[in-house]
C-alpha cells in the first residue's frame, strides 16, 4: 500500500503593515522602492525586493528587463546576487517583495517565480539557517513564510549533488 507524504506550510496572513515588526515594515518600504525604481519597460511590472542582513544592513533590488527578454532578471534574483557579491559572507535574516502595475499606485501580490525560490533556497542552504520571507497579499496584506523551504519544498540542492 502506497503511503502519503504530507507537507504541512504555515504562512501568517498579516492583515496591514501595523502588524509587522520594524524590520519587517523597513524592509518592505525599501522593496516598495526598489519596484518604484523598477527597469521594466516592456511588462511594465514593477517589482521590489529587500534583504536584511545579519549586521542590519539593507539591501534592494527591482527587475531589470531586456529587449531580449530572456536577458533580463527578477527583482529578487537581482537583489540576492548583488548581495552575494558585496557581502558574500553576511546571513540573510529576511527577504522581502512586492510588485505593482506602472499604471497604479498600488501594491499587488507578490508571488516569486520558480527560479527565483531555488536562488533563495542556496543562500538559505548556504548559511545554515532559515530566512523568513515577507510577500505583499492581496489588498493591503502580507504572508510571512518562516523558511524559503515553505515557498519550495521538496527542493533540490547541493545535497542531491
Ligand atoms: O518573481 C518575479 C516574477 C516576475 N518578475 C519580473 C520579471 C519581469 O520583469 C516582470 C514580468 O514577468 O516581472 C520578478 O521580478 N520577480
Ligand atoms: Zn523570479
Amino acid at each position: 500500500m502506497a503511503s502519503e507524504l504530507n507537507i504541512h506550510i504555515c504562512i501568517d496572513v498579516l492583515d496591514s503593515a501595523e502588524e509587522l515588526t520594524q524590520q519587517e515594515r523597513d524592509a518592505m518600504s525599501l522593496a516598495q522602492a526598489a519596484a518604484n525604481d523598477a527597469y521594466a519597460p516592456y511588462s511594465n511590472f514593477l517589482v521590489g525586493a529587500a534583504l536584511v542582513l545579519e549586521d542590519g544592513t539593507l539591501f534592494k533590488g527591482s527587475n531589470q528587463e531586456n529587449a531580449a527578454y530572456p536577458s533580463g532578471l527578477c527583482a529578487e534574483r537581482t537583489a540576492l546576487f548583488a548581495m552575494s557579491a558585496h557581502h558574500p559572507n553576511k546571513k540573510i535574516m529576511l527577504i522581502a517583495v512586492t510588485a505593482r502595475r506602472r499604471s497604479e499606485q498600488h501594491f499587488l501580490p507578490a508571488m516569486p517565480c520558480g527560479a527565483c525560490r531555488q536562488v533563495m533556497a542556496e543562500y538559505e542552504h548556504k548559511q545554515g539557517e532559515s530566512i523568513p520571507v515577507l510577500l505583499q497579499g492581496p489588498e493591503g496584506k502580507f504572508y510571512r513564510l518562516r523558511s524559503v523551504s515553505d515557498l519550495l519544498p521538496f527542493q533540490f540542492n547541493r545535497e542531491h549533488l
